[in-house]
């Protein structure tokens, strides 16, 4: 059952208290269905605009989900839902509207669907385009376990649509008697803009024409029985097309016509994305709760602008997105460069391949692209572009703990992934200007290159006090110069600072290095390493295979042995919280990094120190760090 309360503002939205589950719901008389969508409504305005997320896919989904829970009967049926960011009315009307006040924050409801939460959540993945392949399994684990009449509806967006996963689905059920298999296809015509491609301009014809030629279809010839197009607002209609699509003996697609952030104006005239997620918003008018000093500009932005001066200087610079343009800083090089930025869809793999095709092709081809959406590519980096050598480079966004949108958007894969991949030189920038100087190296790179950039904005620029052999020195102890030697990936140098000032209170002395390029491993690190008592590495990213990792293994190739203390996240799937909670959770800001270091110096044996080793200078290098 429910594991959270129901709901307790009752005065405010009486409807939602009385149809707080699917049973209470289907009891309600179809006559107080108009009344019961616009309490939902403005309570979903009320909520969102309180706490951040979803808002224009969940005010754009309320008739249907109404009609959805009314038709079928959760959780002896099945609705499941594509990426999840529009399961807030699903999640109203099983019993957890109570539960809002905590949106996306420590403890509290998740943005998406969690199995946790009720057993009325299935996909907790918000990575698009799984729900037709969850829905084809589990139809068919119906049908061999004798539950034919339990029915699995798979809700996809016209943007996750474009996802080459959902047609590998298409293509098997389409064959395969796994009804009551119901796809609605909640057409809206954007993924946070407009959807472009092919399969855009097929659903476009076929929401315009109402002749015989319509009838006949992509999906019928891949045969499904197609039912639409719907109004998506018109909750009888779509009650009746949705119990003709349960009675027919094959898969069936039901195309339902919506309009993302429905019924808000300033979502409806939000040119962007229909404010398609949200921080927090002054209701009266959808734009920002007014703050005391302006944002600052993010990594984001900052990627953006530094990729608009390159693109201006090399014409041979065409980027990418998988339809997140916006998001991930494309938007000005779009404007200014028409013709040399390419959103794909939500397709990665083909981003990346594509990308490939234009390497080959002579250009120099940029994927942005958030880091956690990159492991779908993964094989495409790998074989059809570091195989080949080709000259792609990929800025990843949201790399690292991103925060409110829990554990399928943690960017905290990547480094264990790439750090695996030969002739793939990764850089994590610390702060504005080394994003600027990192971003033109890896574009002037003859080979595959990763940037790797945070979700939020960059501290203040930190300079070195010495560099060696490419790696920056952002720290040397004025005591005790050779105890430890961190080494910061990229923003985490910041928080490595502060446990460098916190130890030197203690009498450790502490190095803060910075290589810029994280990997392939600075051999130059293994001879600074040798003249410490420990090296500590410090990512934000899962520490199982990471740089840590490489840096441990770059030492004992080279025959150093000074232990390392590989600090990152733990291989976990790690809950929504704030970027900044979860880091210290993780024993990644500046006390907990201080804390580990202090652990593991006092676990050292008392061994001999190197010779020379704190002699203010080595007789190998004749340098200090
Ligand atoms: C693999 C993947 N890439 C990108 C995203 C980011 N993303 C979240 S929602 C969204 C748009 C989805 O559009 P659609 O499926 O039409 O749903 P709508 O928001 O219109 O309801 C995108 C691109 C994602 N969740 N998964
Ligand atoms: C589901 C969805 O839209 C996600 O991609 C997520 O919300 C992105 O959040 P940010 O862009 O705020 O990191
Ligand atoms: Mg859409």
């Amino acid at each position: 059952m429910s594991a959270v309360p129901t709901p307790t503002g009752a005065g405010e939205f009486p409807l939602l208290a009385e149809a707080s589950d699917p049973k209470a719901l289907r009891a309600l008389p179809a006559a107080r269905l108009p009344e019961l969508v616009g309490e939902i409504r403005a309570f979903v305005i009320e909520k969102v605009a309180a706490s951040g997320g979803h808002l224009g896919p969940n005010l754009g989904v309320v008739e249907l989900t109404v009609a959805l829970h009314r038709v079928f009967a959760s959780p002896h049926d099945t609705v499941l839902f594509d990426i999840g960011h529009q399961a807030y009315v699903h999640k109203i009307l099983t019993g957890r509207a109570g539960a809002f006040g905590g949106l996306r924050r420590a403890g509290g409801l998740s943005g998406y669907p969690s199995r946790a939460e009720s057993e009325h959540d299935v996909i907790e993945n918000s990575h698009a385009s799984t729900v037709l392949s969850y829905a084809d399994g589990l139809a068919h684990a119906r049908r061999l376990s004798g539950e034919p009449d339990r029915a699995v509806v798979a809700v996809i967006g016209d943007g996750a649509l474009t996802g080459g996963m959902a047609w590998e689905a298409l293509n098997n059920i389409g064959t395969a008697p796994r009804h009551p298999l119901i796809v609605v296809l909640n057409d809206n015509g954007r993924s946070y803009a407009p959807t472009t491609g092919a399969v855009a301009t097929h659903l476009d014809a076929l929401k315009r024409g109402t002749g015989p030629e319509e009838r006949r279809n992509l999906f019928t010839d891949l045969g499904f029985a197609y039912l639409g197009p719907v109004d998506g607002h018109d909750t009888p209609g779509l009650e009746a097309v949705l119990h003709t699509a349960r009675a027919l003996d094959r898969p069936v697609v039901v195309h339902v016509m919506t309009v993302k952030g429905k019924g808000y104006g300033p979502a409806e005239r939000d040119d962007a994305d229909h404010l398609h997620a949200v921080g927090t918003i002054d209701p009266s008018t959808g734009r920002p709760a007014p703050t005391a000093s302006p944002a600052p500009l993010s990594w984001t932005d900052l990627f953006g602008r530094e990729l608009l001066h390159l693109a201006e200087e090399r014409q041979d610079l065409i980027a990418l997105t998988a339809s997140m343009l916006r998001p991930t800083g494309l938007h000005s090089t779009a404007t200014r460069f028409p013709g040399r930025v390419l959103d794909v869809g939500i397709a990665e793999q083909h981003a990346v391949t594509c990308a490939a095709g234009l390497a080959t092709g002579g250009y120099h081809p940029v994927v942005a692209i958030y880091a956690t959406f990159l492991n779908r590519a993964f094989d495409q980096v790998l074989m059809d572009v570091a195989l080949h050598r080709l000259p792609v480079t990929f800025v990843l966004d949201r790399a690292g703990i991103t925060g409110p949108d829990g554990p399928s958007h943690h960017g905290m894969w990547d480094l264990s992934l790439l750090t695996m991949v030969p002739g793939l030189r990764i850089a994590a920038p610390r702060d504005t200007k080394r994003l600027g100087m990192l971003l033109r190296e890896a574009v002037a790179g003859q080979g595959p290159t990763v940037l790797r950039l945070p979700k939020g904005a960059p501290g203040s620029d930190t300079e070195a006090v010495a560099r060696i052999d490419g790696i920056d020195i952002l720290r040397r102890s004025p005591h005790r110069p050779l105890d430890v030697i961190v080494v910061a990936v990229g923003p985490m140098a910041h928080a490595c600072l502060e446990a460098a000032a916190l130890l030197e209170d203690d009498g450790i002395g502490v190095t803060v290095a910075d290589p810029g390029w994280v990997h392939p491993v600075n051999p130059a690190l293994a001879a600074l390493a040798a003249r410490h008592r420990l090296v500590a590495t410090v990512e934000d990213g899962v520490r199982t295979g990471g740089i840590g990792a490489a840096v441990t293994q770059a030492l004992q190739d080279a025959q150093v042995r000074t232990p390392v203390t590989v600090l990152g996240l733990p291989p976990a799937f790690i809950p929504h919280d704030t970027r900044t909670s979860l880091l210290g959770q993780a024993g990644l800001d500046g006390p907990g990094i201080a804390r580990s270091i202090r652990t593991h110096l006092k676990r050292l044996t008392s061994v001999a120190p190197p010779a020379g080793a704190y002699a203010a200078g080595s007789p190998s290098t004749g340098r200090t760090p």
